[in-house]
């Protein structure tokens, strides 16, 4: 199943995967990120929908490689850990606030590419464009190579809550959005299931680095 990001059409209800299985998915999509190079050192974060009102995300600070059973934690919606002993991800606020956002988001992926961080540096304006690419088909919602996906870029800041207070009304008011640029720091993109959101992750980035290969020919 994949993500319909049509607003108007009513998604079925949820029938969640009990923790084990969402932990496990969250353990494999590190392996397989910090693999492919995306997720380096202890960068990035990731997080599964536990219940309506629940989110499961990973300990902040581990290693996105080696993450066991115990490095993910329930939060509720507003970012605030249901486990003692553990702290969440210092970006939780902005995995919770797409699951407020969008009631069919199950999984929500962050991480920290050489090609996002190396664009977002060498873009001044505050959105990419991608048009023209078959790749763009890999997104939910999007049919066609003859559509533009726009990614906003928002400027990197240490307070979250100011961030994520700067993400909100874009989300708001572009309900098809797919993914989101941190400059310098990252991306974000979710799905219904965890395989969506990896499925977007890859898209994402063969299409970084199609427009930094691009610009680095135009260049020459
Ligand atoms: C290793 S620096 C990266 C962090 O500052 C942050 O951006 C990040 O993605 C991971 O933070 P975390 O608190 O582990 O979820
Ligand atoms: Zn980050």
């Amino acid at each position: 199943m994949s993500l319909d990001l049509q607003p108007e059409q009513q998604q079925p209800e949820h029938s969640y995967l009990n923790r084990e299985h969402l932990t496990q998915q969250i353990i494999d999509a590190g392996r397989f990120l910090y693999g492919k190079g995306w997720s380096p050192a202890t960068s990035s974060n990731y997080s599964a929908r536990l219940a309506d009102d629940k989110a499961l995300l990973t300990v902040s600070g581990r290693h996105k490689g080696e993450l066991g059973f115990n490095d993910v934690l329930a939060t509720d919606l507003d970012g605030n850990s249901l486990e003692e002993g553990k702290k969440p991800s210092a970006e939780t606020l902005l995995h919770t606030q797409l699951y407020k956002w969008r009631k069919e988001i199950g999984a929500v992926l962050h991480t920290h590419s050489v090609g996002a961080t190396v664009l977002t540096r060498l873009t001044e304006g505050d959105s990419l464009q991608f048009e023209d690419y078959e790749l763009q088909k890999a997104f939910s919602g999007v049919v066609t190579h003859q559509s533009v996906v726009t990614v906003p870029i928002f400027d990197n800041d240490q307070d979250i809550e100011r961030l994520a207070s700067k993400v909100r009304p874009w989300l708001e008011a572009h309900p098809d959005c797919v993914g989101y640029l941190i400059r310098g720091h990252g991306l974000y993109t979710w799905g219904a299931q965890m395989s969506d959101a990896l499925r977007q992750i890859e898209a994402f980035e063969f299409l970084f680095e199609c427009e930094l290969r691009v610009r680095a020919l135009q260049k020459n």
